[in-house]
């Protein structure tokens, strides 16, 4: 054994950009949009894994999908913890959060109970309820189309809201809406080094009057992230044990009813649901509505893919109902739009940064043990050599003969992350993801808007730098695709009836 440690730390570290004593990579890695950078690095020293250093911190990027399936995927019982962040975990409070917990028994225990409640063949606890908030938030559009990124937030937050605590949203300024989009703000710089760099000072926790921003964090995130794991919680007890003693049915109601009839009373398990209901409501609205605002945002910009998309909907669902999920297979055009608007424009751009257990070699390189490890989507959706002029939003790389062609790689398995830590809620984001974008191009036409001389408003097309990626606010002309959208929906919403409950 002791040969072969000698042997490893002999070998040379990953290629990456030129180092400067003491500091590093530091000044040289970008404060925003670093995907672009890591990936033009890892071309400039032909390698698809480079390395980056900074004192106290090793971090390794993977740019293409063979070293992530090498690494990330196939020696997931290595590469599956996450970094220790003091500012999480201390100044934000947010210890309890799963993706950001090291792999270990608090990590297994909350994952285990995800993936029980919210398993992806049990689609009918979940879907009715997609229904209903898909519905209820195409009448707000026949309304107030306007507002359009307004609802589809809501749309995801009351969904969310819906499954994790039985709570139903208030149709404006929510709350709890308000408080998980505070809480994920905080979070959005999460996988950029210059966090990391942060944490690897040691001192810093002792200090944090040191750091302004930090002072601030602390004092402003801290309570925010306590509320946003209790008060939904607890509005979701005071619901089990109302005046009529009828809940609506969640994953806390249903765990909480578990714990009663196995009489098992101990602290832990009421934490170890608290911490995934609470992740599940943080992590589960944000994404799934930027994956969203991208797809409308790339259908504005293309009419021509919005017309094939619609006129597959109407030849295979008509105008007398609404898209349902068990449609999904009979519409391949709509399912590459999905694919292409992921490709293009991936939610997270970096995935959420993984560590490593133990020091590993791959390809003759050393890696670090405790790197921190990224797989850069972007780079990986963005390769020529898979998607031919990346640049371009063109659904038809996904078709061959107007069928899905399995050969051209998917970029939803790279979308959601790697490994053990891949995200346990996918089968929900993409159901939520495939059925708003249904509906909405089945009801109405979206447009870009024009101004009081009639002049076409272009969009920016520019987007926030963070965790999730979504586009900077935009405006868009969305208006019903015929006479009888209002009552079709209207229809739609009576007949869900108990979905909102169910
Ligand atoms: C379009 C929407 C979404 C996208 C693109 C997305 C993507 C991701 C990615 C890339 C990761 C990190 C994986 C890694 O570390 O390799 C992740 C983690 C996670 N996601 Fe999602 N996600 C989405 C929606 C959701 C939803 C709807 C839920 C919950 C219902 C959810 C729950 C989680 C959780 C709990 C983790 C942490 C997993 C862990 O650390 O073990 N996500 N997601």
């Amino acid at each position: 054994l002791r040969d072969r440690l000698k042997q490893k730390n002999n070998l040379p570290l990953p290629p990456g950009p030129k180092k400067y004593p003491f500091i590093g990579n530091m000044l040289s890695i970008p404060q925003a949009f670093e995907w672009e950078t890591y990936a033009r690095w890892g071309r400039e020293c032909g390698s698809d894994v480079i390395y980056l250093e900074g004192p106290g911190l090793s971090l390794i990027v993977l740019n293409s999908v063979k070293s992530v399936t090498d690494l990330l995927d196939k020696r997931s019982a290595i590469y599956s913890s996450r970094p220790r962040s003091t500012m999480v975990n201390e100044f934000m409070g947010l210890s309890w959060l799963m993706s950001s917990l090291p792999y270990g028994k608090l990590w297994m225990e909350r994952r285990r109970i995800f993936h029980q409640r919210f398993h992806p063949s049990d689609s009918a606890v979940y879907r009715p309820r997609q229904l209903a908030h898909v519905h209820k938030m195409l009448l707000q559009l026949v309304k107030t189309p306007q507002e359009f990124m307004e609802h589809i937030k809501y749309m995801n937050g009351g969904l969310t809201l819906s499954l994790a605590y039985g709570i139903r949203v208030l149709s404006k300024n929510d709350p709890f809406i308000t408080l998980s989009e505070r809480v994920a703000e905080s979070l959005q710089s999460l996988s950029n080094p210059h966090t990391f760099l942060i944490d690897s000072i040691p001192l810093i926790r002792y200090i944090p009057e040191y750091f302004p921003s930090a002072k601030r964090m602390a004092r402003e995130w801290h309570p925010l992230a306590a509320r946003l794991r209790d008060a939904p919680f607890a509005a979701a007890q005071k619901d089990i044990v109302g005046a009529d003693g009828v809940a609506t049915p969640s994953f806390v109601s249903r765990c909480l009813e578990n714990l009663v009839k196995s009489e098992d009373d101990d602290k832990s398990s009421y934490e170890i649901i608290k911490d995934t209901a609470g992740v599940f409501f943080l992590a589960g609205s944000g994404s799934t509505t930027a994956a969203i605002y991208t797809i409308i945002l790339a259908l504005m910009q293309s009419p021509d893919v919005q017309a094939k998309a619609q006129q597959e909907l109407d030849e295979i669902v008509g105008r007398d109902r609404l898209p349902d999920l068990c449609d999904e297979a009979s519409l391949p055009y709509l399912s590459a739009v999905i694919k292409e608007a992921f490709r293009q424009e991936p939610v997270p751009l970096v995935s959420l940064p993984h560590s490593l257990m133990r020091e590993d070699e791959y390809e003759g390189y050393r890696i670090p043990a405790h790197s921190i490890v990224l797989g850069n989507a972007w780079a990986m959706l963005h390769n020529e050599a898979d998607y031919p002029n990346p640049e371009l939003f063109r659904p038809e790389r996904f078709l061959k003969e107007g069928k899905l062609n399995n050969d051209v790689r998917d970029p939803i398995a790279i979308s959601f992350g790697f490994g053990r830590r891949a995200c346990p809620g996918s089968h929900i984001a993409l159901s939520t993801v495939w059925l708003t974008t249904a509906s909405i191009l089945s009801a109405f036409t979206i447009m870009k808007p024009v101004d009081s001389d009639g002049k076409v408003i272009e969009p920016s097309m520019e987007y926030f730098s963070g965790v999730a990626s979504q586009p900077l606010p935009f405006k868009c002309d969305i208006s019903p695709r015929h006479s009888g959208v209002k009552a079709l929906i209207r229809g739609a919403i009576d007949s869900d009836g108990e979905g909102m409950d169910t």
